[in-house]
């Protein structure tokens, strides 16, 4: 470990994120009664812009006027190019009570994004005398975002989370797809005539787990888009997890479950991980820093790997 510590990210399940649009209150209830970890009001890009203004005040009642149970409840403010941020931002702060957790700052392009709106949150929260600190989750969906991930990742002392959002992305960097998310037909390598698809997310889900575990933050895979596609979704969440990042967003309830069940470690894995901590135990007991488990080598790092699981394992039980 280098003299710089890696620190803990936020100590809350971030399985799957639910996202709604806030002017659809119809669909409130059955989020607050899903099995989400996180509730995603969207005031953002689900909502038109002459619906702006009615979607903020129905969220703003919503918040305080629902129950969400135990869940992280987050709102999408809109980007900060557009006129409504500021708005969302501070009848957020002054209206919607304690019981929001988080604001979610989409497109962020740098850290002074991050500046911006801690500044005016601050603001509103002094003014309003909110006891609750708001954190922030930050979408990162542009080739700017993707370039400054790191600055990003340590922009702002309220940042819990931060996003891939494919959709966004994937117009910013002039991909040639309208899928969301998943495998893309065109990226294959070609060998002895056979395709080989490749992952064109891999790489910036990569620079995203990165900045998010140098600087505490969770990293969460976004959107994938086609809901009828079960198997799709599994298999790209199924990489998510294994590139380090906790959960994954559901943008219909269908996806829920698929999101739960792959981001919550196994009976099996839990089993192993803590049977590779017993096999370390006893090979410390002997004096000695790696072993055999199973056939293959465990070492000390092998800790701090099965420690990952069970750590996930046991607050996801909490
Ligand atoms: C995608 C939807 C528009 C589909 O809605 P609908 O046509 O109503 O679906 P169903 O008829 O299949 O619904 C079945 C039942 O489930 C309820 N429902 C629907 N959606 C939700 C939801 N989000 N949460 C909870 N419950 C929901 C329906 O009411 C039905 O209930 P019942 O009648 O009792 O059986 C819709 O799902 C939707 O709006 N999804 C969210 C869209 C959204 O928020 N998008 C923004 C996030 S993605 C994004 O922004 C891209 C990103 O930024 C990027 O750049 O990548
Ligand atoms: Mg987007």
């Amino acid at each position: 470990m280098s003299f710089r510590l890696q620190p803990a990210p936020p100590a809350r399940p971030n399985r799957c994120q639910l996202f709604g649009p806030g002017s659809r209150p119809a669909i409130f209830q059955k989020m607050a009664a899903s099995a989400a970890d996180v509730v995603n009001l969207d005031l953002e890009d689900s909502v038109s812009a002459g619906d702006k203004d009615a979607a903020r005040a129905t969220v703003v009642e919503a918040i305080g006027g629902i129950d969400w149970g135990r869940k992280t409840l987050s709102v999408r403010i809109n980007g900060l190019d557009t006129p409504w941020w500021h708005r969302d931002v501070v009848d957020l702060v002054e209206k919607a009570g304690d019981r929001l957790d988080l604001i979610m700052i989409p497109k962020v392009g740098c850290a002074a994004d991050l500046y911006a709106v801690d500044a005016l949150v601050t603001a509103a929260e002094k003014a309003a005398g909110r006891e609750r600190r708001l954190g922030f989750e930050v979408i990162i969906e542009s080739a700017a975002g993707i370039a400054h991930v790191e600055e990003i990742a340590k922009g702002s002392p309220r940042l819990q989370a931060m996003s891939l959002g494919a959709a966004d992305f994937a117009a910013s960097m002039g991909m040639q797809t309208t899928g969301i998310g998943g495998t893309q037909e065109q990226y294959y390598m070609l060998h002895e005539g056979t395709r080989h698809y490749s992952d064109p997310w891999h790489w910036a889900q990569a620079a995203i787990v990165a900045a998010c575990r140098t600087h505490g933050v969770l990293p969460v895979d976004g959107p994938f888009g086609d809901f009828s596609d079960d198997e799709g979704f599994r298999a790209q969440a199924r990489r998510s997890a294994t590139l380090g990042m906790v959960g994954k967003w559901a943008i219909h309830p269908r996806q829920v479950a698929l999101a739960n069940e792959v981001f919550t470690p196994s009976d099996a894995a839990v089993a192993e991980a803590r049977e590779i901590l017993a096999a370390m135990e006893e090979a410390k007991a002997r004096g000695e820093g790696a072993t055999v488990y199973k056939g293959r080598l465990v070492d000390i790092a092998s800790i701090k790997q099965a420690e990952v699981i069970v750590r996930q394992a046991e607050m996801i039980a909490q």
